[in-house]
């Protein structure tokens, strides 16, 4: 199972979060967001120079969890940006990006140097009207994140009704989201979905915005049977 803790930007914290083994870690660079990781005055090095030490010394450690960028209705260009500063490996679309401008930055992306770029598209579930978009997207992204609908573009804190997923029937794997918190591990060893790859931490393990709780993340994982991986899928 794939585990993405998201919302992170304070060096020592991505340090202590890498070091639990998680797959991914999640950088938000949508402005509005509490947890928003604003670009340096150059544009260059999105991380501070030493969450780029903290993830330099896990991976040193063997343990170098994937880098996701998590942008709302931002430019290809602004993107691409990012995904170069800051060596990403997959963008997230958490906003109404469509299959037209996903294509464009995937044409932009791969033939230059980050061939390797995955794409994750969020999206917002109510009920099983919220699935018919999938469809328009299968093939043109390698993760779909299933967040739920509320005002806010993310983070909202709140669940969904995961039982509404048993419509969903696509071939693009998914990762749960939205609310997802330390007493959520009976519920989530419960449900069964053969498209669901992992899920996503964000706001529910938080001391402050941005912020995780180490010790509350590595129980919740290993009262999820979480096994660390080698970081690599
Ligand atoms: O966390 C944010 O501030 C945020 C802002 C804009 C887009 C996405 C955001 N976070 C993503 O929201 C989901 C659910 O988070 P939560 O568990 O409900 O707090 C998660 O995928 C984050 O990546």
């Amino acid at each position: 199972m794939i585990v993405k803790v998201c919302g992170m930007r304070n060096a020592d914290n991505i340090h202590a979060v890498a070091n639990l083994g998680v797959n991914m870690l999640g950088f938000i660079f949508w402005p509005r967001s509490r947890r928003y990781v604003p670009m340096t005055p150059s544009g260059v090095g999105l991380l501070p120079d030493r969450a780029e030490a903290s993830l330099a010394s896990a991976a040193g450690m063997g343990r170098s969890p994937r880098r996701v960028g998590v942008f709302v209705d931002d430019t290809v260009q602004n993107i691409v940006t990012r995904v170069y500063n800051y060596h990403l490996d997959y963008v997230q679309l958490h906003g109404d990006e469509t299959v037209t401008m996903i294509r464009n930055l995937k044409a932009t992306l791969i033939p230059d140097i980050q061939p390797e770029i995955k794409i994750i598209k969020a999206l917002p579930v109510r009920d099983a009207s919220d699935l018919a978009r999938c469809g328009d997207y299968e093939g043109e992204v390698d993760f779909f994140l299933f967040d739920t609908k509320t005002p806010l573009a993310g983070g909202s804190g709140k669940h969904f009704d995961w039982s509404v997923l048993r419509h969903y029937e696509g071939h693009t794997p998914f990762l749960l989201s939205g609310g997802i918190g330390p007493g959520d591990v009976a519920r989530l060893k419960a449900f069964h979905h053969p498209g669901m790859a992992g899920i996503d931490l964000n706001s529910r393990f938080e001391t402050a915005p941005g912020v995780k709780d180490v010790a509350l993340l590595r129980t919740f994982l290993h009262e999820m049977g979480f096994v660390p991986a080698n970081n690599r899928q």
